[in-house]
């Protein structure tokens, strides 16, 4: 288990506690407690005296007045008293900042003690731009105090959450205490919508048994709110900043800065210098805490229902105020169970009684069954993908046909469908094309639903999108995350913008929802993407072999989008081929060698004879 170590304590008086404080009232409010910081470390203080000369005067015009401070200082109380070496310095700068700075240098410091009375500070203004900028860039650790120097401490409040601050947080607070005769409560706050790791709880338990802590707060709930809850029970708050570096909105971080706001304790904020490869991983582990707050608020505002488009005629009058055109393909391979009744509702529902879609055809990847007669019977334009640009020739699989589609289809907004639904509803075109239609920034919009199981004549109300749930969402999750909102990445049931459709290369087999995501990701951005609740689905539900292979595929192209992202090779010729377990009919298992691979075809935009077709000028040569 990783334990919160407070600092290791030095044997000679090596550790410097810093104090900046010219005026002798300033040295006699912050001295005891840079003295107790130092004590508890074994360490020293070194009173910094900083006399700043602006910037249009030589430093050397500072004489008088050091001579000055260094007389102040001569004439200050007695520092025997405090039971630590105390010594002072004098700096002369242009600057306050950068004096501290200076000189905490060449101190050697271990921690600059900053500090000013409460009622010195406003509502608008809490620090200075010295303490600014000592806390957004820290020579060393920082610790600022808001003091109320009438108070006695009885319970200091150290709220707690595992971050980097942590240890230095518990020293200072075990300093003070210590010096106030103080009991320490250890409060533990978490958001219950976003909870801790199990690791992190564990950890900090190790804190009970810290010197003079003698209660130990667990709530779950906001920061914020359990610390101002605890706040009239004690008489100084030691708190971690955690504002970003190089944030010059943000210093101190919103916690602190409201709590500072909120509250009339004693506030001692804490900032520990952290190394450089320490920093990394806060940065990273922010980005991801970032990275999971955009995803939700991605989900919030980009998750429509099918139901916000069941009037169709406001659909439609949202389809004329774009002025655009719907072309819908759907993709067959032996599809003659499902595939007349999906065209009939469509007919019926989207063309004839609201003229949603402009056309409708059928791509057929070589059925064997009526499929193609069915849909021709139907009056819908059939096409073999195999004859489509031929020229290109063909690769088996989905994808192939999704990207010859668009060289067939004439519509603005191009959507594809899947044939093997049992519960079709024409809400399952409606519903994706609806949030295109209502909102002009979206690209792509995509389906969802809840997914039924079928084993044999049994249905199962949930369990089924395995490949989803077992290998895509794990994978985009790992190294997509802005996609992990994404609730059915896979799902065939999705509409586009042409112009940005034509723009991305397409896998031919079962990768392609997956790579058309990835790619519309990165050039679109997350806020272009959608996705509609479609309510339930139940479609024919392949063996496990062939999903399989599906998911060997769909893993395939993530690997080489993250090759491609990385300028990396991790894919060799010999992980394109995958050993598919068989079952024999004596009971044994044989293992048969298969090639798996997604071809990857360029965007529609780069064929000329697309150009040609859509009135595009070539493309320059080269
Ligand atoms: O060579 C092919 C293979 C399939 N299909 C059609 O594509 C659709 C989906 O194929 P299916 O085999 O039913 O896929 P699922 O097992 O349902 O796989 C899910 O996951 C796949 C991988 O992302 C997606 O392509 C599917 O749309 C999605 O439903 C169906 O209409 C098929 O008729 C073709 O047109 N050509
Ligand atoms: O989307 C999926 O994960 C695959 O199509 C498998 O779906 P199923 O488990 O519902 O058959």
């Amino acid at each position: 288990m990783h334990m919160i170590q407070t600092h290791e304590r030095p044997s000679s008086n090596d550790y410097v506690v810093l104090l900046p404080a010219r005026e002798a009232a300033k040295v006699q409010l912050m001295l005891p407690l840079a003295a107790a910081i130092a004590r508890q470390q074994n360490g020293q203080v070194v009173i910094l005296g900083v006399v700043v000369v602006p910037h249009d005067q030589p430093l050397s015009d500072g004489m008088l007045e050091t001579r000055q401070v260094r007389a102040d200082y001569d004439q200050a109380a007695d520092f025997s008293t405090f039971q630590v070496p105390i010594r002072t310095v004098i700096t002369v700068a242009h600057d306050l900042t950068d004096g501290i700075r200076t000189s905490a240098e060449e101190q050697g410091a271990n921690l600059i003690l900053l500090g000013w009375p409460a009622q010195q500070s406003s509502s608008e203004r809490l620090f200075g731009p010295p303490i600014d900028n000592l806390l957004r860039h820290p020579p060393c650790d920082v610790v600022v105090l808001r003091l109320h120097d009438e108070q006695t401490w009885r319970r200091v409040l150290l709220p707690v959450r595992g971050g980097p601050h942590t240890p230095l947080a518990c020293d200072i607070a075990m300093a003070l205490a210590e010096h106030h005769d103080a009991s320490i409560s250890v409060l533990y706050a978490t958001n219950p919508r976003m909870p801790d790791d199990a690791s992190v709880r564990a950890s900090l338990q190790s804190l009970r048994s810290m010197p003079r802590v003698t209660r130990w707060l667990e709530r779950s709930i906001p920061a914020e709110q359990a610390i101002l809850a605890e706040d009239p029970d004690h008489q100084a708050i030691v708190l971690g900043v955690t504002g970003r570096r190089g944030d010059p909105e943000a210093p101190i971080g919103p916690l602190a800065d409201r709590i500072l706001r909120q509250s009339d304790s004693t506030i001692v904020l804490v900032r520990h210098r952290m190394a450089q490869s320490e920093e990394l991983a806060q940065q990273i582990w922010q980005q991801n805490r970032d990275l999971s707050a955009t995803v939700d608020r991605w989900f919030a505002e980009n998750t429509f229902s099918s139901h916000e488009y069941d009037d169709l005629q406001r659909l439609f009058a949202h389809k004329q105020q774009q002025g655009v055109t719907i072309s819908l393909a759907l993709p067959t391979l032996n599809e003659e169970a499902t595939i007349g009744e999906i065209i009939g509702q469509l007919q019926e529902h989207l063309v004839a009684n609201v003229p949603l879609l402009d056309e409708i055809v059928l791509i057929d990847s070589g059925s064997h069954d009526r499929t193609r007669e069915i849909a021709a019977a139907h009056g819908v334009p059939v096409y073999l993908h195999q004859e489509i640009l031929s020229q290109y020739g063909a690769f088996a699989g989905k994808g192939e046909a999704l990207w010859k589609s668009l060289y067939v289809l004439q519509g603005d907004i191009i959507a594809w469908c899947d044939t093997d639904i049992k519960n079709f509803h024409p809400r399952f075109v409606y519903g994706i094309v609806g949030p295109l239609l209502r909102e002009r920034r979206l690209v792509y919009s995509k389906g969802f639903y809840r997914r039924p199981i079928q084993f044999g004549e049994r249905i199962a109300a949930t369990g089924g999108g395995r490949v989803t749930e077992l290998n895509a969402r794990p994978l985009l999750n790992l190294f997509y995350p802005e996609l992990s909102g994404m609730l059915q990445p896979l799902s065939g049931e999705y509409a586009g913008r042409r112009s940005a459709l034509e723009e991305v290369p397409f896998f031919t087999g079962y990768g392609v929802e997956t790579g058309m995501l990835i790619d519309l990701l990165e050039r679109h951005g997350l806020n272009a993407l959608a996705q509609v609740d479609l309510m339930e689905r139940i479609h024919r539900n392949q063996e496990l072999v062939p999903l399989s292979k599906m998911a060997f595929a769909i893993t395939q192209v993530v690997i080489q989008r993250m090759e491609q992202r990385q300028r990396v090779s991790l894919l060799e010729p010999v992980n394109q081929t995958m050993k598919l377990i068989t079952q024999r009919e004596d009971g044994g298992f044989s293992l048969e060698l298969r090639e798996i691979r997604d071809h990857e075809r360029p965007p529609m935009a780069r064929i000329p004879e697309y150009r040609r077709l859509r009135g595009l000028p070539p493309e320059p040569a080269g």
